[in-house]
């Protein structure tokens, strides 16, 4: 793809025959109408986005978005800043989270370093804008043009991995610092005041939050972003790993996949793609509701009702990857289960 309209051009409605002939034939199962729920929304969604009523299984990945962040200077994060690059080299040797929960769920991880404030590591796809983007109290983030350079590399990044095969894509993200931006993008677009949605990331003192709070509040007011542009938001309070998310699910979107959601930062990037082409809402999958604050907020400006709720902040796509179980269980009903129409109502004759 080469350009942003092009991109955004390609993101198709779903197709509704499809989803028709899925309900249709989900309804026809073995069970009372209805009785499975949620999985039986998801198949629909999946003839929707696939166009096509049979639903094949085929791999499934979680790309892993990389970056440092500027505004990490302001004392906004807990953790040590080089924890992003020693978490992205662990995920080439499969320790992280995501890595573990990715292997239960038979989904890969691909790790990509868009921003890391390190030299290229070995195993970690080199998409590296900058060693970190700019203190967004201070300056923006980036400028527009790197922004949407970013976002069509990452689309582009997506859209082979569906050429190659992959079917379900999920989004991660590895960030130290990167809960300040999100937060800063999540008060901006649903139009909420930084103190409801700035939460204590990986665990940010709770009695410093005001400070916090204080860092979103001034980095909204020096940039100035415009809600009705995605792009101007990205590059101005948003941080190359959000960027790169949010082209992964354009990309995605216009593969013709779905996109499966993780915690809080994926929900700020869900907020801007759908700013920046609405369509993608149908083809995103909620997960699990971050433990993060804000996240309703988000969820609900977009209508979004997460699958699970089990307290996790991990974000890397943890969730995401728990989720795709989800998916993969929703597939299986449709496949293997028997038909109401057939024998499959009687008993066998004693003998
Ligand atoms: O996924 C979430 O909802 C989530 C919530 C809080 C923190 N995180 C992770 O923690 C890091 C950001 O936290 P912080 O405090 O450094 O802004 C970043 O690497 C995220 O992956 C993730
Ligand atoms: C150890 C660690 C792992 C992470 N993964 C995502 N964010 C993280 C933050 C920390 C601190």
């Amino acid at each position: 793809m080469h350009s942003l309209d092009q991109l955004i051009d390609q993101i198709k409605p779903l197709d509704q025959e499809s989803m028709k002939q899925a309900k249709h034939r989900t309804d026809g199962l073995l069970k009372p109408l209805g009785s499975l729920g949620r999985l039986e929304d998801i198949v629909t969604q999946l003839a929707g986005i696939y166009r096509t009523p049979e639903l094949k299984p085929g791999r499934k990945q979680i790309i892993v978005m990389a970056a440092d962040h500027g505004v990490f200077d302001e004392g906004i994060a807990v953790t040590p800043k080089n924890v992003t690059a020693i978490q992205a080299f662990n995920m080439t040797r499969g320790l992280t989270g995501v890595c573990a929960l990715a292997h239960a769920a038979g989904v890969e991880v691909n790790i990509v370093d868009v921003g890391i404030d390190c030299d290229p590591l070995p195993g970690v796809l080199n998409m590296k804008v900058a060693r970190g983007c700019g203190n967004i109290a201070r300056e923006p983030a980036m400028t527009r043009e790197q922004a949407e350079q970013l976002l069509l590399a990452s689309a582009n990044l997506a859209i082979a991995q569906v050429a190659n095969g992959v079917s379900v894509l999920g989004v991660g993200e590895l960030g130290i610092g990167n809960t300040t931006p999100a937060a800063a993008m999540v008060s901006i677009l649903t139009g909420t005041k930084p103190e409801q949605v700035v939460g204590l990331g990986a665990n940010f003192p709770s009695d410093r939050l005001h400070h916090k709070i204080a860092v979103v509040e001034q980095a909204i007011a020096c940039n100035r972003p415009d809600p009705n542009d995605g792009l101007d938001v990205l590059a101005k309070v948003g941080g190359f790993d959000l960027v790169g998310m949010t082209g992964v699910m354009l990309g995605g979107a216009a593969a013709g996949v779905p996109i499966v959601l993780d915690g809080f930062l994926s929900y700020a990037c869900a907020l801007v793609a759908c700013r920046i082409a609405p369509q993608v809402w149908h083809y995103l999958l909620p997960s699990h509701l971050s433990a993060e604050k804000g996240s309703c907020v988000a969820l609900a400006h977009m209508d979004l009702k997460p699958f699970l709720q089990l307290e996790m902040r991990l974000g890397e796509g943890s969730g995401a990857a728990i989720a795709m179980q989800i998916i993969d269980s929703a597939c299986s009903m449709y496949q293997r289960m028997g038909k109401l129409a057939d024998d499959n109502l009687v008993l066998p004759t004693p003998a």
